[in-house]
């Protein structure tokens, strides 16, 4: 009977060995991308009130398939016990460990336009181990608004600020024409993680890393889906099966 292993806890992490140099396995960026999934899916079974999930049934949940997952999770050192599954806290810890998840970070957030004001006011990233500490624009009527509690701050306090609360993620919700500079001033303060919403493409140092979200690009991704069924349903000629099924339904 395979045992429950999880090699990467807090407690027995490859860097609290002597000699180590890294607390981390290597991960395929995709595993790093699905780690989050997962504990989205074990903090809902869990709060369901699981114990233990089988990887049929924590795949199911995350919507992923369970060979992926397994390969994913052994990675990580956790092959689950076989006829039980996975310890749901266990496999919760072990993610957030990897995930640097026991640590809170402190996020600042510039750009306090339509964007800026929706992601500010949300209120779901703390129990996700974020906290938005502090807010900045360049426009000085918006500079002295209070959203969610905190007040939005000029741009220029960014470098003294971020230091202060010793803020990990820079958040930039700027147009890109302002993007650039934007992201020079976080790195001028420390930041060496920067999450860009504008749509470009900003320059940094190796050490900094810079994660992009664009719904256009995941639309235009699924454009191409559409795209791709409709002409693979389609005929020679420009039809499409469904239109030579009816038509073929009227010529019978
Ligand atoms: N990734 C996505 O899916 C997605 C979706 C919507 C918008 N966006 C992008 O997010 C950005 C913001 O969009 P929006 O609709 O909120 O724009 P917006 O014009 O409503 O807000 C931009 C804010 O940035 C501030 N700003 C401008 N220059 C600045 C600077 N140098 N320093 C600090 N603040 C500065 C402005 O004063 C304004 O408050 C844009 O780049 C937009 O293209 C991305």
């Amino acid at each position: 009977m395979s045992q429950q292993r999880h090699g990467v806890t807090p407690g027995n992490a490859p860097g609290d060995r002597a000699g180590a140099v890294s607390a981390f396995p290597d991960l395929p960026e995709a595993t790093i991308a699905r780690l989050p999934e997962y504990l989205r899916a074990l903090h809902n079974l869990g709060e369901g009130g699981a114990d233990t999930i089988s990887s049929e049934g924590l795949a199911a949940a995350a919507g992923v398939n369970s060979a992926k997952l397994r390969k994913d999770l052994s990675h990580l050192g956790s092959y689950g016990t076989r006829g039980v599954g996975y310890d749901v806290t266990l496999l919760i810890e072990q993610i957030e460990y990897v995930l640097g998840l026991d640590q809170r970070r402190a996020v600042c957030l510039v750009g306090l336009g339509n964007l800026g004001h929706a992601l500010a006011g949300y209120d779901g990233f703390a129990s996700r181990g974020f906290k938005i500490v502090a807010l900045f624009d360049a426009d000085e009527a918006k500079v002295g608004e209070q959203i969610q509690g905190l007040v939005v701050r000029h741009i220029e306090e960014l470098g003294r600020v971020a230091v202060e609360e010793n803020i990990a993620i820079g958040v930039i919700a700027t147009p890109a024409r302002a993007a650039q500079a934007v992201a020079d001033v976080l790195v001028d303060a420390g930041v060496t993680s920067i999450l860009n919403f504008a749509p470009c493409v900003l320059s940094v140092p190796a050490n900094v890393d810079v994660r992009k979200v664009d719904l256009a690009i995941e639309l235009q991704i699924l454009s191409f889906h559409e795209h791709r069924k409709a002409s693979l349903t389609a005929l020679p000629g420009g039809r499409s099966a469904a239109a030579a099924g009816n038509q073929e339904a009227v010529g019978s």
